[in-house]
Order: C-alpha cells, then structure tokens, then sequence
C-alpha cells in the first residue's frame, strides 16, 4: 500500500472500517485486500510468469499484487470496476520503471472482451467466482494458465473428483475444459478487511485440444445428473420431470431433422462453448442439490400415473412409458442405472452422452 496517514472515514454504503487514504472498501466490489506480501509473492512465484508473458489482472484493486507482476512481466493489462482504485493504482505506479508496462482497463470484467494474455493472475470478488472461471475458459486464444484466489468451498469444488463430498456439476464442467490444481491455502487474516470466509490458489491449465463434445449437450446432461447428485440415475430418469424434458427433447430433435434433413445429426464434434459463463454457476458452484433438470418442467405426459419416490419426487407409474423406457434402455446398456452422479468420471459422463444421443435423446435446449 502506497505511504501516507490512514484517514478514518464514515461507514457508507455497505463499505467497510478499513480505509486507506479516506477509501473505504466495498462488500459489494468483494474488495479484500490481500495485505500479506509473503502470500503475493508465492501467488507470483508460482505462476511462473516468463519475461515475455502479457498478464490479465482482474480486479487489481490498491495494486498490491500488480506491482510484484510488473516485476517479472512483459506486460500487465488489469482490469477495475471501481474508478476509485483505479486511481490509486495508476498514482501508486506513476512514475516507477514499469508504468509503460501497465494497461489499466477501467470497467466490469464481465461485460469486458478480454485482451489477449498469456496468463492471468487474480485475486477476485467471489460473487463472480463462476462466470469468471467460464469466460476465461471459453477465451480464444487459449492461454497458459490462470491462477486464481477463490473462496475455499468454491477452490474445492472446483478441483473436487469424483466420489468427493464436493464433487458436482462444476467440477464435472471445469475439469472437462481444464486441468484444475489447488495450490495454496489463504487464511482470512491476509486480507484486508478480513471476509468471513477462507481462501485458496488454485491453477487452471486449459485442455488444448478439448474434447469432441458439444458442450451444451455436456452441461444439459451434467445438470440434470446433478439435480439429484445422491440419487442412482435410474430413479432421476424416473422423474416426471425428467421423463418430460427427455420426450420433449426428443421430438424436438426429431422434428429439426424432418425439417432440416440428414445435416441435423448430432452435433457432436466439436466444443460448443457459446453458454459457458453459465456453466456450474450459482452459490459457488453448490446449485446441484437444487431444482428438476431445468427445462422442460412444464410439459404434460400423455400417458402413465404418477407416484411419488421417497424424496417426493413425481414418478412415473402404470402404463408404460415410451420416453421412460428410453431414457433407462441407454442407462442399462452402459450399466449407468444404479450409479450416481457424484461417483462418475469425465469418461463415464461422455460415454453416456455418446449413447443418449446415438439414440435421439438431447440435452442441448
Ligand atoms: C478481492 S479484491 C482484490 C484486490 C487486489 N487484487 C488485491 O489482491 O489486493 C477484488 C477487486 O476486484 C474489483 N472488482 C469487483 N468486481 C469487479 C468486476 N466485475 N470487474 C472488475 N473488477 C472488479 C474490486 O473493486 C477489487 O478491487
């Protein structure tokens, strides 16, 4: 932090009781400062930042960690949305050897195009921990890495495998676009002010190529095996719900083909990553005990009574049911019926992807 008398100012507006130079910080912006250099120097470090490197700051706040990277940077483009730091930054390296080397984007990371970058380093507000994560992801041209503090729980989740308590949808999505790594645990007390909850590092390493997989299908898929992660995926195609989305899909795709031809085949092979920022998003990634699958709730059965499973759940019972039937005949074929969402693999979900779509059944709307 730059010199100078720290002035007290009034609590305003959500800000905090730790101003510098009369600045308060704002809850909403997650404006922690990260006021331990130990902790800045290792996120450094570890990064492995060449010469050469151009590296995106998001959210380079009172520039604590900025200046460590013009160090050891090509280039520093940081991006701020709040003018008030902006400010601070750009007087703090004002006049040092590395100015010329700091581009100061002023503006929400969110509605930003990202410039090209090498690697990108960030402590970040974590109410935009998940489209964050995904708009990095689905930026061209891939980059190296990015390595990023996280609220712990959202660290977790992110590089949690399968069979871990933590496991869910975002760790399925993010693990199928990159290679995720924890690297260091932050305690509370290395910010300032300090936020109520702990911290971590972690690394994001791009997959380069990704997988053949249309990823609108992936994460319609991925969603709806999460809704109910401790459920075996028999009884969530069970579902009501579930049964309805997989009819509707069904004849949607059915009726794209008639109207479009053989050309409107499966759509599998390449990522589509035109949906992403929204992939796994929601409290940090912990929305997959929430909700039916989503889309498709509305839509009526023609056909078989309903019961209820012992989460109460709606079920459909009686007179068989065609999309039912479909739905388990995949699930029985690839010996997916009795397992659940929270044990399977990025090779278990692609599989069973491959053999819904080899039978006409979607996730992509
Ligand atoms: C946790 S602080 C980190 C500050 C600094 N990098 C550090 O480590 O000390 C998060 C920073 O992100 C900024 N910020 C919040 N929302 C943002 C957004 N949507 N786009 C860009 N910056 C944002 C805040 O103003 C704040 O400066």
């Amino acid at each position: 932090m730059a010199g100078g008398p720290v002035r007290k100012a009034k609590r305003a507006g959500g800000g905090s009781q730790y101003p510098i130079q009369g600045m308060e910080f704002l809850k909403s912006k997650g404006q922690h400062i990260l006021k331990n250099p130990l902790i800045v120097d290792s996120i450094v470090q570890k990064a492995g930042i060449k010469s050469t490197d151009v590296v995106l700051e998001i959210g380079p706040g009172t520039g604590n960690l900025t200046v460590k990277l013009l160090q050891v940077a090509k280039k520093v483009i940081a991006v701020e949305v709040d003018p008030r730091m902006v400010f601070e930054l750009q007087r703090r390296v004002q006049g040092s050897s590395h100015a010329s080397h700091l581009q100061v984007i002023q503006g929400d990371i969110l509605k930003t195009e990202l410039p090209y970058f090498d690697i990108c380093v960030a402590n970040i507000p974590y109410q935009i921990s998940s489209p964050i994560t995904f708009k990095l992801l689905s930026h061209r041209p891939i980059f190296r890495c990015a390595i990023i503090m996280f609220q712990r729980e959202f660290a977790m989740r992110l590089v949690a495998k399968p069979g871990d308590s933590l496991y869910c949808r975002l760790s399925a999505n993010a693990q199928l676009l990159s290679r995720v790594d924890h690297l260091l645990k932050v305690g509370k007390n290395n910010f300032r002010p300090p936020p109520k909850v702990d911290s971590s590092v972690v690394r994001i390493e791009p997959r380069n190529p990704l997988p053949p997989v249309n990823f609108k299908e992936w994460d319609g898929l991925v969603r709806l095996c999460f809704s109910r992660k401790n459920k075996t995926l028999g009884a969530i195609f069970r579902q009501k719900n579930v049964v309805a989305l997989v009819e509707k899909n069904y004849k949607t795709y059915q009726a794209l083909q008639g109207a479009l031809g053989s050309s409107a085949s499966t759509d599998n092979g390449a990522t589509d990553l035109s949906m992403m920022a929204d992939a796994g998003s929601g409290r940090g990634g912990g929305d997959a005990e929430e909700g039916g699958g989503g889309q498709g709730m509305d839509v009526d059965m023609d056909g078989g009574d309903m019961d209820m499973d012992d989460d109460g759940d709606e079920v459909t019972k009686g007179p068989v049911n065609k999309y039912k039937e479909m739905g388990l005949a995949v699930l029985r074929e690839g010996s997916f019926e009795d397992k659940r969402s929270s044990k399977l693999s990025q090779d278990d979900f692609l599989r069973l992807l491959a053999s819904f779509n080899a039978r006409g059944i979607h996730f992509a709307n």
